[in-house]
């Protein structure tokens, strides 16, 4: 039986699970929801936990674990990435499956929250190794995934590649091409242009407009982004793009600064060159915990979760955090910052981006149409400026956090979805 987070000791770095149910918690005392709705929210409808055998190209067969959690689907089928990566465990797939729930809600999106993944370390597998680990996990979750019922996407360590491979896995066991039933495929198989981009496009969009809210000027804006993959390098490349100065990016590996600011189009990306960050001709380097601590006006966390933590919170200089990873701070670190003034903008709308250029990609499929990249990044926009114009007046209606106001917008949405389907009180 996968963990339920009940047990957490309540010490900083606590588990995507925890992290999101006392989130809700604390939401929670905002909005008139009633509390039986709630008590259901803290846990997920289905945890499916499946092994997943792979002969790797030597002959020698090892069994990977393999998990898809659903969390809630009462505005539509579930919806969320696979992620391939050494700490994927059922609680982060339930944890990081709630947070789906309130970032689909937050978008007005027709889906609920789903989030799988392999715990695996994809570096170490062969390309060969990662289609067939990808087929067989497909062939695992089949009774599980569709496109009415659940669509995976792209998550840390996936691609379009992988969802091309688990799309043609599942379409071969349905007896028909199948494209609805993941979404970040590449276009020629049904994929949407501007997937790949669209989360990190999104945090640009709502850094914009929080920096516009703050009366503050885009060309003298300084950032610092974390993570240099599908979202932190298309946030750091679009917001450079756009006149920001963007200091200093990182990866696995550390850091590069430029005071002056980097060509963020010379870095060479994780897709380009995993690890190669450090490769760059930079004035300095530092740690990636220094990046955290930079002296700049946003900071844009997009690697993994639990990087701003109790510990180094107080040391944050930045006084707008962005999150462009999902969950990269914590519980007491959101605290924190907010008896600091700093504001943060949180993941279930910064990075939503992805998830809504996956629903794009979704109509596109059922009605086996394509649109142009304009069309894209047109809709996306509208989209987003509609979210944060829905989370900008509860904030400033309820006084509460920017998290805070972002889940009084989710909550309310999906407590109404469930009373209005007669599904509670
Ligand atoms: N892809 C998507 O559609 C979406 C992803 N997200 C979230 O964004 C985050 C990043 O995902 P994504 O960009 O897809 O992942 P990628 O795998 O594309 O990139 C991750 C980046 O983070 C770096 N990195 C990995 N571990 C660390 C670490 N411990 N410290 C610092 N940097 C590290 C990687 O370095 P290296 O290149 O050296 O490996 C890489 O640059 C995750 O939290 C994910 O859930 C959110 C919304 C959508
Ligand atoms: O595109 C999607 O369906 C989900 C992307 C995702 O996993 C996320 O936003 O965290």
């Amino acid at each position: 039986m996968p963990s339920n987070g009940d047990e957490a000791d309540g010490s900083d770095a606590d588990s995507a699970l925890v992290t999101a149910r006392r989130q809700l918690e604390r939401a929670a005392a905002h909005v008139d929801v009633d509390e039986n709705v709630v008590e259901r929210l803290r846990h997920p409808t289905r945890v499916e936990r499946v092994s997943v055998p792979l002969k790797h190209d030597d002959g020698s067969l090892e069994v990977y674990t393999g998990y898809r959690a659903q969390h809630d689907d009462v505005r539509g089928p579930y919806k969320g990435g696979l992620r391939y990566h050494p700490e994927v465990s059922a609680e982060e797939c339930m944890g990081l499956s709630m947070w789906m729930t309130w970032k689909c809600a937050v978008m007005d999106l027709p889906f609920g929250g789903g989030k799988g993944g392999v715990a695996v370390n994809p570096k170490e597998l062969s390309h060969k190794e990662r289609e067939r680990l990808t087929r067989r996990f497909a062939e695992e979750l089949r009774d599980v995934v569709g496109p009415k019922q659940d669509v995976p996407a792209p998550d840390m360590g996936t691609d379009a590649q992988t969802m091309a491979w688990f799309m043609d896995a599942y379409s071969m066991q349905q007896g028909e091409t199948t494209p609805g039933v993941v979404t970040g495929k590449p276009p020629v198989i049904g994929g949407s242009y501007g997937r790949e981009e669209a989360p990190g496009r999104s945090v640009a969009i709502v850094t914009r407009e929080a920096v516009d809210y703050y009366d503050r000027d885009l060309s003298e804006t300084t950032v610092a982004v974390q993570g240099f993959g599908s979202v932190g390098a298309n946030a750091a490349r679009a917001l450079d793009d756009w006149g920001a100065n963007v200091v200093a990016v990182s990866d696995v590996n550390g850091a590069i600064h430029d005071p002056d600011g980097l060509d963020t189009e010379a870095v060479a990306t994780h897709e380009e060159e995993p690890g190669a960050v450090m490769g760059y001709d930079a004035p300095e380097t530092l740690s990636n915990e220094e990046i955290l601590e930079l002296d700049v006006d946003v900071l844009i966390p997009a690697a993994v979760g639990n990087v701003v933590t109790a510990g180094n919170a107080h040391q944050i200089q930045a006084d707008l955090v962005v999150e462009g990873a999902n969950g990269p701070t914590t519980f007491a670190a959101d605290e924190i910052l907010a008896d600091r003034d700093v504001a943060v903008i949180p993941d279930i709308l910064a990075n939503a981006g992805g998830v809504t250029v996956s629903y794009f990609e979704w109509l596109q499929d059922i009605n086996r149409r394509q649109w142009t990249l304009d069309r894209v990044h047109e809709e996306l926009e509208s989209q987003m400026l509609s979210a944060w114009g829905d989370v900008r007046t509860q904030y400033e209606e309820k006084d509460v956090t920017w998290r805070n106001a972002a889940y009084v917008v989710a909550l309310r949405r999906v407590a109404e979805a469930k009373s209005t389907r007669g599904l509670w009180p």
